[in-house]
């Protein structure tokens, strides 16, 4: 018989049920607390650490919803469709962009098909936009050659523009956009509906995009002559390249570009920041209205729209500037100053020149009523205009900066205006009789 054992038993139960210093408590039961302590600070930090899993596995969530926006980075840009020569363009499911190769998105019904699209998926929304072409990074990393400085052409508040040569010959302008996400994937899909088609030989044109991880890039024709600004305040030399001629040619191209944008189309496009860095040239000096990215839409219901005043200094109409409330009036104002700069050659905001004459505005309208209407010209202008010529271009502006926005011409009748021979003289003999 283990009598050994048994006398151990004995006094393992003594040791157990003999007292202890803590409070008096018998040492099982010190033990049993302890352990359910133990086990109380394992269940606490298990809940802690899953709870915390689950929180960041929302949060990520939350994040790819985000950058499933898949452009929205472009959300106000103006899109052209490039009807696919391909008859079987891939299917959105395929979901992968470029490879390498160029790949057309379907002209038709990309809104829709993103909608029912209910992936999280950056990529698969991507394609399912409707409108241009898929680059890939690494086609526009060889087209810019590797995004290098040599060939930076620009660089605005939404990011820089390269030039890019791609494999086909052609050359490109590619904008590498500013990572602004946040932008609402459902604004950024009805303004792409509402204005995918734009297509227009002032506009220029919207070839298609890049979507890679983070990277966000849209691909547009090149325009190969500088932009407007470059042309009228760069260094040109003492007689401008810009003849009268020329400037009117592009005045009356801008104005048609913006005449189809707000009576061509439905919903129409208020382009917003209407300036001469975003007037690009052509070598034949026809221009190109760039920089759709504050554009907004306006349906036929709505006369304006109320938004937070963006724009540029100096060009901002003073209505909108007050208010935030826009319409296509704003764009007028825009480009009423547009065309003083034209005749001038003076920039809107000019903190070089005297008090009077700081801004383009005040100092054309005092000029005009002054009747020193003659002195305003630019005068790196060799061959002056005819009076009657001059006149006309001025009546354009004023009637453009008319502080009452419902007064200020249409675009349409601005082209009219500026091409008719006979304006303002025929209405004015008209009125005289
Ligand atoms: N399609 C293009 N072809 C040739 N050059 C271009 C093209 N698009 C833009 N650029 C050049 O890049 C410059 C920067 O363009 P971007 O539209 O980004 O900015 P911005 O209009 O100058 O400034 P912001 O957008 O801040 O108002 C333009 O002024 C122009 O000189």
């Amino acid at each position: 018989m283990p009598v050994g054992g048994d006398s151990a038993d004995t006094s393992l139960t003594h040791k157990l049920t003999s007292k202890t210093q803590l409070l008096n408590l018998k040492l099982y039961v010190v033990i049993v607390i302890l352990l359910v302590c133990v086990f109380a600070a394992f269940l606490i930090v298990f809940l802690c650490v899953r709870t915390h899993r689950i929180s960041r596995r929302r949060k990520n969530r939350m994040r790819v919803k985000h950058s499933s926006g898949s452009i929205p980075l472009v959300s106000k840009e103006i899109a052209e469709i490039k009807e696919a020569p391909d008859p079987s363009p891939p299917r959105a499911a395929e979901g992968k962009i470029g490879n390498g190769k160029l790949v057309e998105a379907q002209a038709t019904g990309g809104v829709e098909q993103a909608k029912g699209n209910g992936k999280g998926s950056g990529e698969s929304d991507v394609q399912n936009i409707g409108w241009g072409r898929w680059y890939s990074l690494e086609e526009l990393e060889i087209a810019t050659r590797g995004f290098s400085q040599e060939n930076v052409i620009g660089e605005g508040g939404y990011g820089v523009v390269y030039r890019g040569a791609l494999q086909d010959g052609s050359v490109v302008a590619v904008k590498n956009l500013l990572n602004n996400k946040g932008q609402a994937q459902t604004e950024f899909k009805v303004e792409v509906e509402a204005i995918g088609k734009v297509k227009h030989k002032n506009l220029v044109g919207l070839i298609g995009y890049c979507a890679e991880g983070a990277q966000r890039m849209l691909v547009y024709e090149y325009i190969d002559n500088g932009n407007l600004e470059q042309w009228l305040h760069g260094d040109v030399g003492p007689i401008s390249p810009l003849t009268w001629d020329i400037r009117m040619r592009i005045a009356v191209g801008t104005a048609k570009g913006l005449a189809y944008l707000h009576e061509g189309l439905e919903p129409k496009v208020v382009h917003r920041d209407i300036k001469s860095s975003n007037i690009l040239l052509d070598r034949k000096w026809n221009p190109r209205v760039s920089d759709f990215g504050l554009a907004k839409l306006l349906g036929p219901e709505s006369s304006y729209v109320t938004t937070r005043v963006m724009g540029t200094f100096g060009y901002v109409s003073p209505e909108y500037a007050s208010t935030g409330m826009l319409n296509e009036g704003s764009d007028v104002y825009s480009f009423g100053v547009l065309l003083m700069e034209i005749i001038t050659g003076r920039s809107p905001i000019d903190y070089s020149r005297p008090a009077g004459e700081m801004n383009l505005v005040d100092w054309f309208k005092g000029m005009i009523s002054s009747r020193r209407g003659e002195e305003i010209l630019d005068p790196l202008i060799k061959v002056q205009p005819s009076p009657r010529a001059l006149k006309r271009a001025l009546l354009v502006c004023l009637r453009c900066i008319d502080l009452d926005v419902n007064k200020r011409p249409k675009m349409g009748q601005i082209v009219h205006m500026l091409e008719a021979e006979d304006f303002p003289f025929r209405s004015e003999t008209r009125s005289a009789r």
